[in-house]
């Protein structure tokens, strides 16, 4: 019987080292700032604000929501990032994402300055990411996955790692992450043939599918490692992974639940990424 591995204590953990780093900033007069752009009031944006806005509330990382109406143009929001991107208090900027219809995401990246861009929106950060530079800043939840995996001990050095779902937001990063960590890495996505033979063959299975409870136990190898990426509401309306937790338990050693598991960790990721901007910019 498999066990569950909650995000807490990985949040936690990096939280206090979060403290620790604002109070040393603050000693110098130099107070870290996050600034967050929001379009309209996705409920998932509202559950990572709310999580952010606590949690630095507590750290001491002054944090400012700019929230925009739905129907903002194109043109107005990247005044209003470059606005931000010359606000010498900020250090950080969070861009929610997906960005409406009327955006284009392709133009919007190449505006946000990518010394201030803290979740791999910016090409210059894509590039870094790929080519390991670890100047940049990888996106906030792929880093929580290696995060929590490191946190549990569970080593990845030749292991077999296998990733479902190819986006740049999940499933591309965390296979370059977990690369730079030597795994050996197999990506399936939505025209990958027999995905539960190759994804029980893995040691290591990451998850961000966006579809609830798709991965079941003939999807998990004997104690394998199972982290569970996605964010869906099921039928009954509660918050649910891609991952049937229940049924995998059975075979995989390790599983991070949801709510709970890695979108706690993704957070205090942001306030880490934060702290970093700020001591580059100030030359510390
Ligand atoms: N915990 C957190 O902090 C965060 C959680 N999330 C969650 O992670 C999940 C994934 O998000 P995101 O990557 O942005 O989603 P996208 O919709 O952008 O990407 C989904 C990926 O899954 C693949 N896919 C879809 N259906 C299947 C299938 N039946 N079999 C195999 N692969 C499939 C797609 O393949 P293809 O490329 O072929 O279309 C695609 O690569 C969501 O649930 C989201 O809410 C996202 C961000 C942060
Ligand atoms: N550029 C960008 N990067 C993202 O990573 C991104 C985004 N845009 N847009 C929205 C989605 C969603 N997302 C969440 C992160 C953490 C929690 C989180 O902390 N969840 C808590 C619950 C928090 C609560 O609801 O109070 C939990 O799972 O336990 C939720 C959702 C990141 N996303």
């Amino acid at each position: 019987m498999g066990q569950i591995i909650k995000g807490k204590p990985v949040a936690d953990a990096i939280t206090e080292q979060l403290a620790k780093d604002v109070e040393e900033l603050k000693g110098k007069g130099i107070t870290p700032k996050l600034t967050i752009m929001r379009i309209g009031e996705n409920p998932s944006d509202l559950s990572y604000e709310r999580g952010a806005l606590k949690r630095y509330a507590k750290v001491g990382i002054d944090t400012e929501v700019k929230a925009y109406p739905e129907n903002i143009s194109q043109e107005e929001f990247i005044e209003e990032i470059k606005k931000v991107n010359e606000d010498n208090k900020t250090h950080g900027i969070l861009i929610f994402r997906p960005l409406p219809k009327q955006m284009d995401e392709d133009i919007i990246k190449h505006v946000i300055s990518p010394e201030k861009d803290m979740d791999c929106f910016s090409p210059i950060n894509v590039a870094k990411l790929m080519s390991g530079d670890k100047t940049g800043f990888p996106p906030c939840t792929p880093t929580a996955v290696i995060e929590i995996l490191k946190h549990y001990n569970v080593d990845m050095k030749g292991k077999n790692a296998v990733v479902i779902g190819r986006s740049m937001v999940v499933g591309k990063p965390v296979s370059m992450l977990l690369l730079d960590e030597n795994a050996t890495v197999t990506i399936c996505h939505s025209r990958t043939k027999n995905m539960a033979e190759i994804a029980s063959k893995a040691d290591i299975l990451v998850v961000g599918v966006g579809k609830a409870k798709m991965v079941t136990k003939d999807y998990v190898g004997k104690d394998a490692v199972v982290i569970d990426v996605g964010i869906n509401v099921d039928e009954e309306g509660k918050l649910c992974g891609d991952v049937d937790t229940e049924d995998c338990l059975e075979r995989a050693s390790l599983i991070t639940p949801v709510p709970a598991g890695v979108g706690s960790v993704t957070t205090s990721i942001l306030g880490k990424h934060v702290i970093k901007a700020c001591k580059a910019q100030n030359n510390l």
